[in-house]
C-alpha cells in the first residue's frame, strides 16, 4: 500500500544509505529524492520571498550585529569572504559612488545587440584558443558550496540580505548581505567566458549582467556545440523571465562599461521561475519533457537531462493530485498509461545518475521502480525497456558494492522474467560475469591489471551506455592498515592534524593496500587546447600558469557531486579529510578563536556560557578521526586549487582526489609503491621490510634525483619542507661535498656532450666521467639507492660518438660496455642487494630504458633480458594478473604494458622526457 504524503517527504529527506535499505519498502509515489532538485525550489522561493518582502522594513540592522555575537558564534558566509580573500577595495574605494542615473534602456539593448553580433563572428572563429576572463577575480569571489541543501542556504543569506534597487547600487563594490530581483529583457549571448544578459529591476533601470562560470550549461563534458549552448541558454534565462542576484557586484570595466557581475552563479543567482515556466510553457506534456531529457542526455548533458526528467515526475505527481483533488477520494490504483510515463522517467534519470557516478540516487530511482505493482507495469512494457531498466538498477547496486544483494535477485524470479528472451539474455549474461569480477576484486583483491591497462589503450572514450566493464570495485584493506596522527611530522613542526598510514601488522611484499577510484577526477590532456584558460592565481610571483577548462571541470565535478548527490556527509567527510582544507579550517578557527578572546579580553560582558563555546571550538582542533570540524557552508576555490597543487596522483592524463590515498606520506625510500590505471589508483607494499607499527610511505618525487637539494626542490610543492627519510637523512650527512661531487659529475657530462668534438676528445671526457663516476659509487656506497641518474647519462654518451670513423680502440671500449650495461645496470638499481630488495628502485623511467635498449640489444641477450623483464612483470603487477595466468612472452606485449605503466605515472615519464 501506497505510504502518506508526509511519510514520503521524509523519506526524500533520509540519506540515501538509508534508501539503500529500504529499496524495497520505497513509496511508489515518490518523485524525486534529491532536495536540491528545482522542483522544490519554485514554491519555497515565492512562498519566501513574499514574507521577505513584508518583513524587511521591519528588521532592525541591529540583528544583523546580533549574528556576530558569541552566543551567536558561526563562520557566516561573509565573515568567510572577507577572511579568506581579505576583499581588497583599496584600489577601489575612490571610485565607489552611487550608480544613481542608470543608462537609458535602448542604448544597453542596442550595444547588447553590437555584442551579439560581435561574438558571433568571433564565435566561428576557430582558430580562437586562450581566453582571457580574469579568472582571479573569479576565482576570488566564487565559492564552491558544500552544504546539501543549497537553496535553503541561500534562503538564509537572504532572511538577512537587503532588497536593493539599481540606482542604490555602488560603483565596485560588493554588496554583501543584499539582493536585486530582476527581469531578463534580452537574449542570452555567451561569448565563452560569461554569459551575457540584460536585466530590469522594478523601476525599469536596466543593466548588463555577465555570469561567469556558469559551467554546467557551457562546459559539461561533452558539450561542444554552440548551437546546443544558446539553446539551453535561452530556455534558461528567456525574455522576461525572472531572477534573484545575492550579493551584487557592479562592476566598473576598462572600458568604462558599467556591469553587474555574477561570478558563481550556483550560489549567488536563483533561477526563481524556472520551473514554473518549465510546467506553464508549451512543454506541459511529460512525453516532451522526456524527449527533452533525453536530447540532453545524448550530448552528455546529464545535469540538465535530470531536471528534465525530474519536472515529467512532478508533473505527474501533480496531475495525480489534482485528479484526488477533484475526486476527493484517497489515492487509489494509477492509470496504466501515467505509471508507464514514471518508469521510463524514472528509468532515464536512473541511467543519468549512474553515468554521473551517483549510484545511491540511481539504486533509489530503481528501488522506487521495482516496488511497483510487483513490477507488473514494468512487465508490461517492451522486452528492450525492461531489459534495460532491471540492467541499471544491478548496475547501481554492483557500482555501490551490493554483490549479495545482486546475486538474489538475478536469481529471483521477478528478474529471471524480467531478464528473459532476446537481448536480455545477454545482458544477464553480463551481469552474471560481472558480478564474479566484481567480488573477486574487492574481497580478494584480484585485478587484472594487465586487462585494465589494454582497456585503457583501446577504450578511449568510456562514455558508454552503462559503464559495467570499466567499473572495478573498490579494495580497502582496512585490517592491514590504519590512519592516524603522525608523530613524526607533529615532531618536525608540522600540524598537530598530520597524518600517516601504518601497519597493523607484518606485510608482504605485492599486499594490495588500496584500490581507491577518486572522489573527483579530471581528464587534462587536453592542456593549451582550444578551451584552456588563463589562470592569474598563480601570477602574483610572476609564474604566469595555464589551467585549462578541464581542471575547471574538476572543480565542477566537485560541485555537482556534492549538490546533486544524497550522501553528501560522505562526501563532505571526504573533502574534509584533506590536507589543506583542513589546516585552512583549522586557522580558521585558531584565528577567530583569538579574535574572539581579543575582543572578550576588552569586553567586560562575557556570555554565560562562554567557557562551553570556548571548549567547544577548541574541540574542533582535535584530529578529525576524533572529531571531526563543524561543517562548512563554502570550501573556497582558492583552498581547491592548493589541494590539487600538491596532489601527488597525477598521470599524464588523469589527475584526481584520492580520500585515503591521500593520507600517505612521502619518503625518498618509500615501503609501498603507486600507480593510476584508467582513474583508479593502485597502492601496494614494495618492500619485505614492512613490520608492524611501520609507517606506510611513497614516493612524490622521482627516486632517482641523486641531488638531495633538487629533491628537496622538487618536494617542496607538495609542502614538505624537509623531508626526514633515511636517504635525505644519509645525503645530508656531508651536503656540500656531496653535492660538489654530483656538479663535477654534471660539469664533465657536459663537456663530453659537446658537439662538434672529435672522437678521441670525446673519449678523453669519457674516461674521465667514468672515473668520477666509479669515485661517486665507492665513496657513497652504502647509499641505498645507486646513481641511476648518473649511470643513465654516462651510457647515454655513447650515441655521441660517431662510431664509423672511430679507431678500434674506442669501438671496443664501447661494445664492451654494452655488453655488460645489464649486470651493472642492475647493480645500479640495488636488484642484487637483498638486503635492499626494494623493487620500486625499477620504476618508471628505467623501464623504458630497458626497454630501449632491449630493442637495440636483445638479439645479443635475449634470455638474460626476458628473465628481466618477468621478473619485472611480477613486481608490477605483483599476484593480480588473476583473469589468466597466461604470462606474455612477447617483447611486443612488455613494451606496450611498460609504456602504460609509465605513462600512468606522469613523474617518471617526465623526467624520462625532459632526459
Ligand atoms: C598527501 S598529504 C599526506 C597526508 C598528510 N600527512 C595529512 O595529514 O593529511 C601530503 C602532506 O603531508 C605532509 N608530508 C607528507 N610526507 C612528508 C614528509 N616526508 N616530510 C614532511 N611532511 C610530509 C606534507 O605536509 C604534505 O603536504
Amino acid at each position: 500500500m501506497p505510504k502518506s504524503r508526509s511519510k514520503i517527504k521524509k523519506t526524500i529527506l533520509t540519506p540515501h544509505a538509508a534508501i539503500i535499505g529500504l529499496t524495497d519498502e520505497i513509496d511508489l509515489s515518490i518523485c524525486c529524492s534529491n532536495r536540491n532538485c528545482p522542483s522544490h525550489w519554485h514554491d519555497r522561493l515565492t512562498e519566501k520571498l513574499k514574507t521577505l518582502q513584508q518583513s524587511k522594513s521591519k528588521t532592525s540592522p541591529s540583528l544583523v550585529a546580533k549574528t556576530k555575537s558569541i552566543a551567536n558564534y558561526k563562520l557566516t558566509y561573509p565573515d568567510i569572504l572577507s577572511q579568506l580573500f581579505r576583499i581588497q577595495q583599496s584600489d577601489e574605494t575612490d571610485n565607489q559612488e552611487v550608480y544613481s542615473m542608470p543608462i537609458a534602456k535602448s542604448v544597453i539593448l542596442e550595444k547588447h545587440n553590437d555584442f551579439s553580433k560581435q561574438v558571433e563572428t568571433m564565435l566561428n572563429d576557430s582558430t580562437y584558443s586562450f581566453m582571457k576572463n580574469n579568472l582571479n577575480s573569479q576565482i576570488q569571489y566564487r565559492l564552491i558550496p558544500l552544504v546539501a541543501d543549497i537553496f535553503s542556504d541561500q534562503m538564509d543569506r537572504m532572511e538577512t540580505a537587503t532588497p536593493l534597487k539599481i540606482n542604490l547600487l555602488r560603483i565596485n563594490h560588493l554588496h554583501l548581505k543584499a539582493y536585486l530581483r530582476l527581469k531578463i529583457i534580452s537574449v542570452p549571448i555567451w561569448n565563452r567566458s560569461a554569459v551575457h544578459v540584460i536585466v530590469q529591476d522594478e523601476n525599469c533601470h536596466c543593466l548588463h549582467l555577465a555570469i561567469y562560470n556558469w559551467s554546467h550549461i557551457i562546459d559539461t563534458r561533452q558539450i561542444r556545440t554552440l548551437k546546443y549552448i544558446q539553446e539551453r541558454l535561452s530556455h534558461l534565462l528567456p525574455m522576461n523571465s525572472y531572477v534573484v542576484l545575492l550579493d551584487p557586484w557592479l562592476k566598473k570595466c576598462r572600458d568604462g562599461d558599467i556591469s553587474l557581475r555574477c561570478e558563481s552563479p550556483n550560489t549567488h543567482l536563483l533561477l526563481i521561475d524556472f520551473e514554473e515556466r518549465c510546467s506553464t510553457s508549451h512543454r506541459t506534456n511529460v512525453e516532451q519533457l522526456r524527449q527533452i531529457g533525453n536530447l540532453c542526455y545524448q550530448v552528455d548533458d546529464n545535469l540538465s537531462a535530470i531536471r528534465y526528467y525530474t519536472f515529467g515526475l512532478k508533473q505527474l505527481d501533480d496531475e495525480q493530485e489534482k485528479e484526488l483533488a477533484s475526486k476527493g477520494q484517497s489515492i487509489g490504483p494509477k492509470t496504466d498509461e501515467r505509471e508507464q510515463h514514471r518508469i521510463r522517467l524514472l528509468s532515464n534519470r536512473c541511467a543519468c545518475y549512474l553515468r554521473e557516478r551517483h549510484a545511491a540516487l540511481a539504486l533509489a530511482d530503481t528501488g522506487i521502480l521495482l516496488a511497483f505493482n510487483e513490477l507488473t507495469h514494468i512487465l508490461e512494457l517492451p522486452k528492450a525497456t525492461t531489459g534495460k531498466l532491471l540492467f541499471r538498477c544491478l548496475s547501481a547496486h554492483l557500482y555501490l558494492g551490493l554483490f549479495d544483494k545482486v546475486e538474489g535477485l538475478l536469481k529471483s524470479h521477478k528478474f529471471g522474467v524480467g531478464l528473459s528472451g532476446g537481448e536480455n539474455l545477454t545482458t544477464m549474461a553480463i551481469l552474471e560475469r560481472e558480478l564474479i569480477r566484481l567480488r573477486d576484486e574487492n574481497t580478494k583483491g584480484r585485478y587484472d591489471l594487465q586487462g585494465m591497462l589494454h582497456k585503457q589503450i583501446t577504450n578511449k572514450s568510456p562514455l558508454m551506455f552503462i559503464d559495467l566493464p570499466n567499473h572495478h570495485a573498490e579494495c580497502h584493506r582496512n585490517d592491514l592498515f590504519e590512519v592516524r596522527a603522525s608523530e613524526e611530522l607533529t615532531k618536525n613542526g608540522y600540524p598537530n592534524g598530520s597524518y600517516g598510514v601504518y601497519a597493523l601488522k607484518n606485510l608482504d611484499v605485492g599486499t594490495l593496500l588500496v584500490a581507491e577510484q577518486p572522489f573527483a577526477s579530471i581528464d587534462h590532456r587536453t592542456i593549451g587546447e582550444e578551451y584552456s584558460h588563463k589562470l592569474n592565481y598563480w601570477n602574483e610571483n610572476s609564474t604566469i600558469e595555464y589551467c585549462c577548462s578541464e581542471t575547471l571541470r574538476l572543480l565542477n565535478e566537485i560541485e555537482k557531486q556534492l549538490l546533486i548527490g544524497n550522501d553528501t556527509w560522505t562526501t563532505f567527510e571526504k573533502i574534509k579529510s584533506m590536507q589543506p582544507i583542513r589546516r585552512w579550517l583549522a586557522e580558521n578557527v585558531k584565528d577567530d578563536l583569538s579574535k574572539q578572546q581579543e575582543e572578550n579580553e576588552t569586553s567586560s560582558n562575557l556570555p554565560e556560557n562562554y567557557e562551553e563555546i570556548l571548549s567547544e571550538k577548541k574541540q574542533w582542533r582535535k584530529p578529525f578521526s576524533k572529531r571531526l570540524p563543524p561543517p562548512l557552508p563554502y570550501v573556497p576555490w582558492r583552498v581547491l586549487f592548493e589541494t590539487q597543487q600538491q596532489n601527488p596522483y597525477k598521470s599524464q592524463s588523469t589527475l584526481g582526489w584520492y580520500s585515503l590515498g591521500s593520507m600517505f606520506n612521502h619518503s625518498c625510500l618509500p615501503n609501498c609503491t603507486w600507480y593510476l590505471i584508467g582513474d583508479y589508483l593502485f597502492i601496494y607494499v614494495c618492500s619485505t621490510n614492512v613490520r608492524q607499527g611501520d609507517e606506510l610511505t611513497i614516493s612524490y618525487c622521482p627516486l632517482w634525483i641523486s641531488s638531495v637539494n633538487e629533491r628537496s626542490t622538487y618536494l617542496e610543492r607538495f609542502n614538505i619542507r624537509s623531508c626526514q627519510c633515511s636517504l635525505c637523512t644519509y645525503d645530508r650527512l656531508d651536503l656540500i661535498e656531496y653535492e660538489k661531487d654530483l656538479k663535477k659529475f654534471s660539469n664533465i657530462r657536459a663537456l663530453a656532450r659537446q658537439k662538434n668534438l672529435s672522437n678521441f676528445n670525446r673519449f678523453v671526457y669519457l674516461q674521465q666521467l667514468h672515473e668520477h663516476y666509479e669515485y661517486l659509487t665507492n665513496r657513497y656506497s652504502n647509499r641505498a639507492v645507486g646513481f641511476v641518474n648518473e649511470f643513465i647519462d654516462l651510457e647515454s654518451i655513447n650515441q655521441y660518438f660517431q662510431i664509423d670513423s672511430a679507431e678500434n680502440e674506442i669501438k671496443e671500449y664501447l661494445n664492451h660496455r654494452q655488453d655488460s650495461f645489464l649486470d651493472r645496470f642492475s647493480h645500479v638499481c640495488r636488484l642484487t642487494l637483498p638486503q635492499i630488495s626494494n623493487p620500486i628502485l625499477l620504476f618508471g623511467t628505467q623501464i623504458q630504458l630497458l626497454i630501449h635498449h632491449l630493442e637495440h640489444f636483445y638479439s645479443s641477450d635475449y634470455k638474460q633480458w626476458n628473465r628481466l623483464l618477468v621478473y619485472l612483470y611480477e613486481i608490477y603487477t605483483f599476484k593480480c594478473h588473476s583473469v589468466s595466468n597466461d604470462m606474455p612472452t612477447t617483447l611486443k606485449d612488455y613494451k606496450e604494458l611498460f609504456t602504460n605503466l609509465t605513462h600512468t605515472q606522469s613523474f617518471f615519464s617526465r623526467t624520462f622526457y625532459k632526459g
